[in-house]
């Protein structure tokens, strides 16, 4: 059944307590295929923050407290920085070159140094007018047609993600362009979901030659169909290099500096930058979803945000990212929503390569380590009353995870939401900034509330949330307008004035 041989527990050490589970499969019918992190979270309530579960002869354990996560995943980052190499997704989809599934090697570490290059702390800054653009044509195509609202915040990520990684713009949403990519995205979380293909619980099928085996024939098609995208989509900067007109973009980075990566070969780097927008543009605007849904049901902190927002930002301005500085309250609710909501709830596993043994519990190499971000981020000790949404948690000096000065905290930086030690999001600052400028941008220019029908109000519910690792609340009713005409005129004033100056305009 397992292709795996695991070592034995060493020097006095065990095997951490987990639930029992079947011969042969494990724990694996237990564990629901839609969101498993709740019933991670229920079993490491009883078995501790470093739980073993056996899924059909494999190991994956799960950590569910922030310690044991850093202890494990940062501070021995050499033993647990690497992806199991699961058949479906990794070999037979990716062809073992999606930088997400990656091993720990030379080849990742390259990957990693070029998307630092790009998305690091003092980089960020130049994507400044990138992200105003794209975050006023968000606010006035979400007060046009608020019911839409999934869209616009997919557009605004995708759209920042297609200017910056390949110097394309995006008008609709809808281009042909933007769908491929998407739907290179949608194959991926599908094919990667646990328990979509039997080959990665029973690895031997990989035998099976393609011509009697149906998994291997649609996964080689769509192997096909995503490396002739991102091959494409570099090749496309690569010929306007040639011919002297490419825009200043990551493709063109990579091709101008390629010798500095001597570990990627042009089609991996194509994945490098094509991953970036894959990891992206999907969780960016989950997270947007989810502060809609946390504000519509707390609409208090909603009234503070936007009176915090009034005061730094006056009538007369749309607020900007370097106002954050000056808004707790909104740095604070943004990283409450990650909290309460995160978006890659059962987070995203690590795979070890070494034996190894942690207070007293053997981990042999080769086990999956899930940092279960649902029950870290429920931690009584570190967040009391962990199941109500409370900002003041990070505002108020009687919280344990206060700190100061309030010009800097709250931040996103190396925050559990976006994973731990050396596999962390790369993207964090992209991510932190557009979340930043996009909620101060919301209610500065809106008033957002619950949905009313037949004069009651509809109550949205608290966890109706997609299936899949990257999480968003399932489309719900709310209402929202413009705070006043003459802030929509501020508005409409900045996108004509950011159309005039967009370097990229008519690039699609
Ligand atoms: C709210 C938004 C985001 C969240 C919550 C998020 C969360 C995460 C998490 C939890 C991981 C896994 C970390 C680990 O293995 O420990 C990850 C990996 C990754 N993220 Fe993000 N992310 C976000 C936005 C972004 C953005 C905007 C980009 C690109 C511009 C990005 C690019 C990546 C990449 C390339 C990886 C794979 C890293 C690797 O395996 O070495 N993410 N992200």
């Amino acid at each position: 059944i397992s292709s795996n041989k695991r070592s034995q527990p060493k020097n006095g050490s065990k095997f951490p307590p987990g639930p029992p589970g079947k011969p042969l499969v494990g724990n694996l019918p237990d564990i629901p295929p839609k969101h498993s992190w709740l019933k991670f979270k229920k079993w490491s309530d009883q078995y501790g923050p470093l739980m073993r579960l056996n899924i059909a002869g494999r190991e994956h354990y799960v950590a569910s407290t922030e310690k044991v996560a850093n202890d494990l995943l940062r501070e021995r980052g050499g033993i647990y920085s690497s992806r199991e190499q699961l058949p479906a997704a990794v070999q037979l989809l990716s062809k073992n070159l999606r930088p997400l599934f990656w091993p720990y090697n030379d080849t990742w570490r390259d990957g990693r140094k070029f998307m630092h290059q790009v998305s690091n702390s003092t980089v960020v800054g130049n994507y400044q007018a990138t992200q105003i653009l794209e975050s006023a044509r968000m606010l006035r195509d979400l007060i046009k047609d608020p019911n839409n609202y999934e869209h616009w915040f997919e557009r605004y990520s995708a759209g920042i993600i297609f200017r910056l990684a390949f110097g394309k713009t995006l008008e609709t949403g809808h281009e042909q362009s933007v769908r491929n990519v998407f739907n290179v995205v949608h194959t991926v979380e599908r094919v990667a979901s646990p328990g979509a293909y039997l080959v990665d619980t029973f690895p031997s099928l990989l035998i099976l030659p393609q011509a009697i085996a149906p998994f291997k024939q649609e996964l080689a098609g769509l192997h096909e169909r995503e490396l002739k995208l991102f091959r494409k989509l570099l090749n496309d900067v690569k010929s306007e290099m040639k011919a002297g007109t490419a825009p200043d973009c990551w493709e063109k980075d990579y091709l101008e500096r390629k010798a500095e990566f001597p570990h990627l070969n042009e089609d991996e780097a194509a994945y490098v930058v094509g991953t970036l927008f894959e990891a992206g543009a999907g969780t960016t605007a989950a997270a947007m979803m989810s502060f809609m849904l946390t504000m519509v049901l707390h609409p208090e902190w909603f009234k503070k945000l936007q009176q915090e927002v009034d005061t730094v930002c006056g009538n007369d301005r749309l607020p900007t990212i370097d106002d954050a500085t000056q808004l707790p309250i909104m740095r604070a609710v943004v990283k409450e929503v990650l909290r309460w909501r995160p978006v890659t709830a059962g987070g995203v596993p690590h795979y070890s390569i070494k034996d190894d043994v942690y207070n007293g519990h053997f981990i042999p190499a080769g086990t999956n380590i899930h940092a279960n971000q649902w029950a870290i981020h429920r931690e009584p000790g570190l967040y009391p009353d962990p199941d109500s949404f409370k900002p003041e948690r990070w505002l108020e000096s009687s919280y344990p995870t206060y700190r100061e000065p309030l010009t800097t905290y709250p931040n996103l930086h190396n925050y559990s939401a976006f994973g731990f030690g050396r596999r962390i999001c790369p993207g964090q600052n992209i991510a932190e900034r557009s979340l930043y400028l996009l909620t101060a941008r919301i209610a500065w220019a809106c008033d957002v509330g619950k949905a009313e029908k037949d004069g009651v109000e509809v109550e949205p519910p608290l966890y109706d949330y997609t299936s899949g690792f990257n999480v968003q609340p399932n489309w719900f009713a709310f209402d929202l307008k413009a705070r006043s005409q003459e802030r929509v005129s501020v508005l409409e004033k900045e996108i004509e004035k950011n159309g005039k100056e967009d370097p990229l305009k008519g690039r699609m």
